[in-house]
């Protein structure tokens, strides 16, 4: 019988032999690689070595190809006589090999190659801001335009930087001569189509060189908002409104920081005879810090002068300075700031006609003349609103003399509002504070309304309290953080902060309870009567009579603290504070 052939997968060993194949082979592959990982471990130096010995002989090869034909036969005896040296002196042949080796090792060992030029991304960024700008910076006729759509952009883009995370940081660009670079609106333009494609959110510096044609456009960094309310290092009239940029003054001030004491380059503003912006106007939007910077400089005020405030606001801002030596009264009703106001504008005049009495009779100005008086305004348009609707006097009446002739009299007036009410301020404000500062959140157009000078800096869509622009007179626009100094007596106030501005205030020279008295709601609570005293204890002073509590702004009496000394007098007697004088 004859036997079945068995199933032909199972006689046929090929697969099987292929697969045992596979698997020698694979273990082969594997064997070879480890080999010649290890065989490269342990040649790596000689393989250096090798590869450095190679790019000396092509160096030397090209060397000597550039070596005109005339000075070949000199260097040829030059390195013929250095290798007999070599041979003869003693170890010679073993120095050299050694020299040669090391030398090898050194010009083979692997070098990172240096990245140059932007990567892929950042190039793709550089042309469409180049692409963005072809509009703008073109023009019909042109016959080398400059800026053309597909044209080259490191023709114009001289300089740029990325930051790690590929925004770009820096960049340097020319411009034809024909663009009108002196114009603020073509500036404008361009300012805002970098903004744009250069990533918003960010605040950066525009840098217009005229005479070169180049535009630098700089990322600034925030500026440090942990200074708050200090003794600043200042001479007397100078007044430190907040801290700027390192390259935008010259000056620096030791300040007290979150890190320790540091320099600070700081905005300085003079007040006083010399001054050519004697008085001063912050604007700004509600909660963008006006108050604080009013704070600050009345706290600044008291270690020279005396302050004058009158809070518009009426919500005790100022309830701080009540009782302070140097503090002549903290208003925030309508009738106690009319009849504060009143009263500085008519001691200016006072002070006018004395230092011009005694110049006449040839005596020196009396003292009482020359102590800084400062009348510190927050929110006067809300107090001339209420005037208005009363049919009173609108109290910045009373600003115009202080405006007018406060700088002969050493008299200083600073204004803080809001943008939407700055329509109601009073001619003479606009017209005699020359220092102006912007804080909050504002266009570029609000910036430049009120500087008279748009910002070199594209404003940002938010920012913290404090933060803005100053102008000083005719002079740059510059950034501004405005120290922390918060009112000691809101809850919200962190304890270090209340100390810091606690701490500023001058001794007090009455008793707590006047604070209740002046700052809020115009003083309803009786004084004490035996407090009341004249500037030079002589003068006349109203007995004030217990009336009863009253809202903001129908306040009938004002609380004056001159000198130091307590006077109080009822709001409605004018007659009472012009005795006084
Ligand atoms: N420079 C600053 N640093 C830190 N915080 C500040 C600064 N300026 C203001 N603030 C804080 O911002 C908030 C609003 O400040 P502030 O009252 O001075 O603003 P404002 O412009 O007067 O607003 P409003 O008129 O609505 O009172 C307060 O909590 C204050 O402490």
């Amino acid at each position: 019988m004859a036997r079945r052939p068995l199933p032909r997968i199972l006689t046929d060993s090929a697969p099987l032999a292929r697969m045992a194949n596979f698997a020698s082979l694979a273990r082969g592959r594997e064997f070879a690689r480890t080999a010649a990982d290890s065989a490269s471990d342990v040649f790596h130096p000689l393989i250096t070595i090798g590869r450095g010995l190679r790019r000396l002989a092509v160096a030397a090869r090209g060397r000597w190809d550039a070596t005109p034909k005339e000075s070949r036969g000199p260097l040829l005896f030059f390195i013929g006589a250095c290798v007999l040296v070599v041979a003869l002196v003693p170890y010679g042949p073993l120095l050299a090999l050694i020299a040669v080796m090391a030398a090898g090792a050194w010009a083979g060992r692997e070098r990172t190659p240096v990245v140059t030029g932007p990567s892929e991304a950042e190039t793709e960024r550089l042309r469409a801001l180049y692409e963005a700008l072809v509009p703008y910076l073109s023009a019909e006729g042109d016959p080398a335009p400059l800026y053309t759509h597909g044209g080259d952009w490191e023709r114009v883009f001289g300089a740029y930087a990325f930051d790690d995370n590929g925004r770009l940081e820096r960049l340097q660009l020319k411009y034809p001569a024909y663009f009108t670079d002196g114009e603020d609106r073509s500036r404008a333009r361009i300012e805002q189509v970098l903004y744009a494609k250069a990533g918003r959110g960010r605040e950066y510096h525009f840098a217009w060189d005229e005479l070169a044609n180049q535009l630098t456009v700089t990322v600034l960094g925030a500026l440090p908002a942990d200074i708050a309310a200090q003794r600043f290092v200042t001479s007397p009239g100078e007044t430190v409104l907040g801290f700027t940029d390192p390259d935008s003054v010259q000056r620096t001030l030791p300040v007290d920081g979150a890190d320790g004491t540091r320099d600070a380059p700081p905005v300085v503003w003079r007040t006083g005879p010399r001054s050519t912006e004697p008085h001063l106007l912050a604007l700004g939007q509600s909660g963008s810090g006006t108050t604080t910077l009013l704070r600050s400089i009345a706290l600044q005020a008291l270690a020279h002068g005396d302050v004058l405030a009158v809070d518009g606001t009426g919500t005790g801002e100022f309830g701080c300075l009540v009782g302070r030596r140097g503090v002549l009264a903290v208003e925030s009703g309508l009738a106690g700031a009319l009849a504060a106001l009143e009263w500085a504008s008519q001691e200016t005049e006072r002070r006018l006609v004395a230092a011009n009495r005694a110049r006449q009779s040839g005596r020196p100005v009396p003292d009482d003349t020359r102590r800084p008086l400062w009348i510190v305004v927050d929110r006067p348009t809300a107090l001339s609103h209420l005037a208005a609707a009363e049919g009173r006097d609108d109290p910045q009446r009373w600003l115009q003399v202080p405006l007018r002739h406060g700088r002969a009299a050493q008299v200083t007036v600073v204004v803080a509002d809001q943008f939407e009410s700055a329509d109601l301020l009073s001619d003479p404000v606009r017209a005699h504070t020359k220092a102006r500062v912007v804080l909050g959140t504002a266009t570029a157009e609000e910036v430049r309304a009120v500087l008279g000078a748009p910002p070199h800096t594209t404003p940002t869509a938010s920012v913290p309290p404090g933060r803005g622009y100053a102008r000083l007179g005719s002079g740059p626009v510059l950034r501004v953080q405005v120290p922390a100094t918060p009112d000691p007596f809101d809850d919200a106030t962190s304890e270090a902060h209340r100390e810091a501005v606690l701490a500023l205030l001058p001794e007090r020279t009455a008793p707590d309870d006047t604070e209740s008295l002046a700052t809020v709601d115009g003083g309803s609570a009786p004084s004490d009567p035996a407090r009341a005293n004249g500037a030079d204890g002589a003068d006349g002073v109203d007995e004030a009579e217990p009336s009863a509590a009253e809202p903001v702004g129908a306040a009938a009496r004002v609380s004056i603290v001159k000198g130091g000394d307590a006077r109080t007098v009822t709001g409605g007697s004018r007659e009472a504070l012009s005795a006084d004088r």
